[in-house]
């Protein structure tokens, strides 16, 4: 038998608000505990985990599933420690970092874990994620997965795949390198998505992660904003579809600048399989109702900052990204949380956003 592959998962999600434990769907981000499960069913692999307030409910029992896709499952981690420090001398061949990004990544923790042999993989959410990986090792392969499973942990170390918005888990493509993509850097994406089936390998992965922003974007958004599930959103007679519709042609106009490509009905195309799917909560908006900090930059304030570097216009998503800016980060919103929507006006905040597209 070959030498075992090391692989470390950074992140293992938050813990679900319990009003969504009780209430609704649950969705929220734990796609880094979902992914090491996954990865860990390769017997050529020992994985290990970076946790934080799950710490010792995962070191004690390990990780427990209920999942849509694989059905149920349990696992104990090769390793369970605090932080990146704990497993410095271990040669790790993949870095998964599914930890939130708020404004303050905490890439400077990876830096004594990473050699000159270490793939990273970013499976996060938004535009412009991968940079800060790219700068702090810019000779090290770098995938970019996006996730398409909506995850949740409603207790510590107990998690839930109750759905996904496509066929796969993960969507997973090469990071654009300035230094080009060598050999090595396909073999490493062969070699990731050869652990799971669900894995997808993914040629122009920027169009694919702009397609996912297209829902991101608007979904995530509003939600948070609002406190609406995605269908409530696409209500064909409330105050929000034009605004998911707007931010989606917004959206899509940035990305085109950006030289993605998107089949010309991409956006009818995602409002309709949000539609025949169950309700959504996005994660932002289980950020929000736990008090956690939002992934505000990543999902909007990057590609606000996008837009106006291209010269394209955006009223009603840089609107939302105020929105966003206003309702904070962090603790302040676990005073807010009600079941009402946090605008006062939303059908305000729509007129006013249309004004300024016309
Ligand atoms: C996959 C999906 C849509 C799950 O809800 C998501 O990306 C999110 O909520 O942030």
């Amino acid at each position: 038998m070959g030498k075992s592959l090391e692989v470390l998962i950074f992140g293992t999600g938050g813990e679900s608000e319990p009003i969504f434990r009780l209430i609704g769907p649950l969705i929220a981000k734990a796609v880094g505990a979902v992914t090491a499960w996954r990865i860990a069913q390769n017997p050529a692999v020992r994985v290990s985990v970076v946790c934080r307030s799950n710490y010792e409910a995962i070191k004690a029992n390990g990780i427990r599933l209920r999942t849509a896709f694989w059905g149920p499952g349990h696992f104990m981690p090769a390793r369970v420690c605090r932080s990146p420090r704990e497993v410095r001398d271990v040669p790790f061949d993949y870095i998964v970092t599914a930890n939130k990004l708020t404004s303050s990544p905490t890439y400077s923790e990876l830096a004594g874990l990473v050699n000159s042999r270490t793939t990273l993989v970013s499976a996060q959410n938004g535009i412009g994620i991968e940079d800060t990986l790219r700068q702090a090792f810019p000779s090290n392969t770098l995938l970019s997965a996006i996730v398409y499973i909506s995850c949740a942990q409603p207790k510590p170390g107990i998690f839930r795949q109750p759905m996904a918005i496509k066929p796969h888990a993960l969507g997973v493509g090469l990071s654009h390198s300035p230094l080009g993509r060598s050999e090595e850097d396909i073999s490493r994406l062969r070699e990731f998505c050869s652990y799971d089936e669900k894995f997808a390998m993914i040629e122009d992965i920027v169009s694919h992660r702009w397609s996912k922003q297209l829902w991101n974007g608007a979904f995530n958004t509003l939600a948070a904003i609002t406190r609406c599930d995605s269908h409530q959103l696409l209500d064909p007679s409330g105050p929000y579809l034009a605004m998911v519709i707007g931010i989606m042609h917004e959206t899509q106009r940035v990305a085109a600048a950006a030289g993605a490509v998107m089949p010309p009905d991409a956006i009818e195309r995602l409002i309709e399989l949000t539609r025949r799917r169950p309700p959504v909560q996005p994660s932002m908006l289980q950020d929000v109702f736990a008090g956690r900090p939002l992934e505000t930059e990543s999902l909007c304030g990057n590609v606000c900052r996008l837009a106006e570097r291209l010269g394209i216009n955006t009223p009603i998503m840089t609107s939302v990204y105020r929105e966003l800016l206003a309702l904070g980060t962090g603790k302040e919103n676990q005073a807010s949380v009600t079941r009402k929507p946090k605008v006062e006006s939303p059908a305000a905040m729509v007129q006013h956003a249309a004004a300024q597209v016309a």
